[in-house]
């Protein structure tokens, strides 16, 4: 048993700035970092990126997959951003993980550098799903596969769903990162995602962060829906 706080990020995915501020105010005081991506920054550019997240710990999500040098030179032109954490897809490779690694030791200003975050295995993804791609033997095996490779190249901490902290904690133990997504409160819509679980769940299975975004913004009061799930995250 372990005394961890489960954290709770708000991925607020929104081409439109106007309903991501709108979200970022409707939930801060009940989360403790807001996530931002793909989806938010390409349509809105990253100048907007840094607006929206103004004041609040910001999980920069662009799972960079690139050469070494690539996702190295990549990392390092978002130190204006000031992210609290990052994702890069652990699969690119050792290399890959150290490149960035180097780059936010070199790239961010001493006590700024931001938690990187290494994606195992996509929460989207079932066992036949990974298997299409190439990689048969299972989700858990392949993320604990990554997991060794990302943290023994300079990741802080790992991106995997919450079906697999046991087994992780179990291997690496309690000092890395483990960030979940897949989260739906009990009954609610999965969407797209396989390999999901409730917050309680993932809080008892040892998450540091859960990762929560259409359960919250699709919601109709999304400040009262990030209240309910930050509340499953108070350990009675
Ligand atoms: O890196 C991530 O945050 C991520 C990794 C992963 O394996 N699965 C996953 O869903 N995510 C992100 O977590 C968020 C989940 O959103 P919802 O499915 O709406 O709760 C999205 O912003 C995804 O991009």
């Amino acid at each position: 048993m372990t005394t961890r706080r489960t954290r709770l990020i708000a991925a607020l995915d929104t081409r439109d700035p106007a309903e991501a501020t709108r979200w970022a105010n409707a939930v801060s005081s009940h989360v403790d970092a807001i996530k931002l991506g793909l989806e938010f920054a390409y349509a809105a550019g990253f100048e907007t990126v840094t607006k929206v997240a103004q004041g609040r710990d910001l999980f920069l999500d662009l799972k960079l997959h690139d050469i070494p040098n690539t996702v190295g030179a990549a990392v390092g032109s978002l130190n204006r951003l000031s992210p609290a954490m990052l994702t890069i897809h652990a699969s690119g490779g050792s290399a890959m993980v150290a490149a960035a690694r180097q780059a936010c030791d070199d790239s961010f200003p001493e006590g700024k550098r931001p938690l990187l975050l290494a994606v195992t295995v996509l929460t989207s993804l079932d066992d036949a799903a990974l298997a299409e791609t190439g990689v048969p033997g299972g989700a858990r095996a392949q993320v604990l596969r990554l997991a060794e490779l990302a943290l023994r190249n300079g990741a802080d901490g790992l991106v995997c769903s919450a079906h697999e902290l046991t087994a992780l904690r179990k291997e690496f133990g309690e000092r890395p990162v483990f960030v979940t997504p897949g989260i739906r409160p009990r009954g609610a819509d999965a969407g797209d995602q396989k390999r999901i679980m409730t917050p309680t769940e993932a809080r008892q299975a040892g998450a540091d962060w859960i990762v929560v975004g259409r359960p919250i913004t699709k919601a109709a009061d999304p400040a009262a829906a990030a209240a309910a799930i930050a509340a499953e995250l108070i350990a009675p």
